[in-house]
């Protein structure tokens, strides 16, 4: 690819990323809260309050964030602070008659912080990714776009979203990590992102469950994980989330000696 032409892409996604944080070098821990049953009411509060108080511990070390069913975003919002709320899903609808439908200003008013988009288990066209990254940058809004193979993941990346996640759908849920059963899925996601993103956050996920795991993803290059069924069926999600924050910090500040 032409210079000139990299050089304005990187102008380009300057300008539509700025409105979000700024998540170099510090690793992401996002949990994706689905619909399990410990997502909602007070099991789903606890773990967000004790994802709070990990959150405040790593300040400025490991970054959280909580996708919680739309039903919760109000009442996890409002208990939390540096652990970030993201809602799963926003539809491109603007506020008006759309019955049922999720628009980003709903989202924002109701306290997230961002969403997930385009999750395996809820996917999207990539014409509704482009414009709703695009709303969300211009409302402050930030954006973790999921894709199943490293291409689809480049094909997200050029839409500038705030994050990225790459996560196979035949690992989903199982418990067998991606980053031990198909490295190459991180490795090929971030070489192929990297030729048209430079900066974006790239998060690793699908079964991902220990915090060896975690640290792995990190060993291979990713930014941080994206993990659901480990810590929402967890005997003990508190134990479970200090796991994967330890194993990530200890992983990424290895990689920033080396
Ligand atoms: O889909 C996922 C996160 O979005 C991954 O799910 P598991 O962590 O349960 O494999």
């Amino acid at each position: 690819m032409g210079t000139v032409l990299l050089s304005s892409l990187h102008a380009y996604y300057t300008s539509r990323t700025e409105a979000t944080r700024d998540y170099k070098g510090i690793p992401v821990l996002a949990v994706n809260y689905k619909a399990y049953p410990t997502a909602f009411g007070e099991t789903g509060l606890a773990i967000a309050l004790t994802a709070e108080k990990l959150a405040e511990e790593y300040d400025g070390i490991i970054r959280f964030i909580l996708a919680v069913p739309a039903t919760e975003i109000v009442r996890i919002s409002e208990s939390t602070d540096k652990a970030l709320v993201y809602a799963q899903h926003a539809d491109p609808v603007e506020p008006g008659a759309h019955t049922g439908y999720l628009p980003l200003e709903a989202l924002k008013e109701a306290g997230a912080k961002g969403t997930l988009l385009n999750h395996s288990e809820h996917r999207i066209r990539l014409s509704d990714i482009d414009t709703i990254v695009r709303r969300a940058t211009q409302l402050g809004l930030e954006t973790l776009v999921c894709a199943d193979t490293p291409t689809a993941a480049a094909a997200a990346a050029i839409l500038s979203p705030t994050m990225i996640a790459v996560e196979p759908p035949e690992l989903i849920g199982t418990g067998v990590p991606v980053s031990k059963a198909k490295p190459e899925v991180i490795t090929s996601t971030i070489q192929l992102v990297r030729m048209v993103n430079p900066d974006v956050p790239i998060l690793a996920g699908a079964g991902i469950t220990t915090g060896e795991d975690a640290a792995t993803a990190i060993k291979l290059g990713a930014n941080g994980v994206l993990v659901a069924s480990a810590v929402m069926k967890a005997k003990d999600p508190e134990a479970k989330l200090l796991e994967l924050a330890e194993a990530l910090a200890k992983a990424a500040e290895k990689k920033s000696q080396q």
